[in-house]
């Protein structure tokens, strides 16, 4: 039995961001969730171990269940150091484990080669194995800012993850380990043991996500598998409600019931929302604003709009055109159509003239021909920005 233990309880502190670095998002998913993709590419792992903080446990559940392993995931909690938390997933490895490796979770360029090619690379000859590249600088030896000596790089090799070794080598090394705050990676462990451990060819691209730039890098890296132009659409349908106004693209139309909603249930609004956010490979509205949150509620679509240009934004696109088509049988909206635009042309900062709104009936067909709902759709397209 394969067994890899997935570090990720660290607090990513040289990253400087506001939270974990193990949860910055690109695209709506967390740096993590790519980590624990790629490790599903394996095919000789048979289970996981996730070593994550107490306090973080309850985001990585349901992204590790959202995921859908066909293998047992177990979960550890994460230590001081990055040794107690290997320490506290080593104790959760299955008894019939015959090899463990041990992966960083900063690592997300993980692939089920590396992994494979580490557990095959543990025999016999080889108890254990720690993935690593050659140093392509110059290396120094330096006391503070001073140089003392150049070393000899052709001996020198960059570690990276995974690192491992036979499950009961392993074991025995980790319980044997003193005190010793100068280790950072797993081969130290069994280094400082005796135990041979053999390099195994690693990649540039298996990088560990440290700082700012390396986020940027990874970015880089995602966006290269990314078109030019991306297209998105989007769709809504709410109910009438007597009870409430009429809002369509951000217009309060008097002497016609609304719609309902948990914000004020701007349909056309809403299918822009999605077709953005579809087209930048984000996730959908009720993910963003669910309407179980009471900071949505009655709230104006047209400030949600301003918030999702922001996302596209940030996520490195811009706004080629959207088009959309509302389908009510009343009231009459030829009228309103050139507000609509201005408000939302201005809230996503785009000159009106990339917007379509067009105004159906539906030939007294369907919800939306029976008067009980007025629906619309939406496409966008995006370019990115850094092409
Ligand atoms: N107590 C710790 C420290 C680190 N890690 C994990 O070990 C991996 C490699 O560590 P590193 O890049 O140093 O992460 P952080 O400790 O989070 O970063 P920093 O040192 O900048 O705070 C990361 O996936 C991290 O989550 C861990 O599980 N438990
Ligand atoms: C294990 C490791 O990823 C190998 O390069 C690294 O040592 C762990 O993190 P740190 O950056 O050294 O703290």
């Amino acid at each position: 039995m394969n067994s890899l233990i997935l570090v990720a309880a660290g607090k990513g502190t040289r990253m400087n961001a506001a939270k974990n670095k193990l949860f910055l998002e690109y695209q709506g998913y967390p740096l993590i969730y790519y980590t624990l993709k790629n490790i599903q590419k394996s095919r000789l792992l048979s289970e996981l171990i996730v070593v994550a903080s107490k306090e973080e446990l309850s985001i990585f559940l349901p992204l590790v269940e959202s995921l859908n392993f066909k293998i047992p995931v177990k979960f550890a909690s994460g230590g001081a150091r990055r040794i107690d938390s290997v320490r506290n997933g080593l104790a959760q490895v299955s008894d019939r484990s015959e090899k463990v490796l041990v992966h960083d979770g900063a690592r997300p360029f993980v692939d089920g080669e590396i992994i494979d090619l580490a557990f095959i690379s543990i025999d016999s000859r080889h108890p254990a194995v720690m993935v690593g590249i050659p140093c392509v600088d110059t290396m120094k030896a330096v006391s503070y800012d001073t140089i003392v000596k150049t070393l000899d790089r052709s001996n020198l090799i960059r570690a990276q993850t995974p690192q491992g070794a036979y499950t009961d080598i392993f074991q025995k090394a980790v319980s044997a380990l003193e005190n010793d705050s100068t280790i950072t990676d797993d081969a130290s462990i069994l280094e400082n043991k005796g135990i041979k451990v053999s390099v195994v060819p690693g990649k540039e691209s298996y990088f560990k996500v440290t700082t700012p730039e390396d986020w940027d890098r990874f970015k880089t890296m995602m966006n290269k598998d990314n078109a030019f132009c991306r297209i998105g659409q989007g769709y809504d349908i709410h109910q009438m409600d007597e009870s409430s106004p009429l809002v369509i693209g951000g217009v309060k139309i008097r002497d016609h019931h609304g719609l309902k909603g948990h914000s004020d249930a701007d349909v056309l609004i809403h299918a822009i929302i999605d077709a953005l956010l579809g087209a930048a490979g984000l996730r959908d509205i009720g993910y963003y604003f669910p309407d179980t949150d009471d900071r949505y509620k009655g709230i104006s679509s047209l400030k949600l709009l301003e918030n999702v240009g922001k996302m596209i934004t940030e996520s490195g696109f811009l706004i080629g055109n959207i088009d959309t088509t509302v389908i009510a049988e009343k009231p009459k909206l030829a009228g309103y159509i050139d507000t609509m635009k201005a408000n939302i042309a201005g809230v996503l900062d785009i000159p009106v003239s990339k917007l379509g709104i067009k105004a159906k009936t539906n030939e007294k067909l369907d919800a939306a021909g029976r008067e009980e709902g007025i629906a619309s759709f939406a496409s966008a397209i995006l370019f990115r920005r850094d092409f």
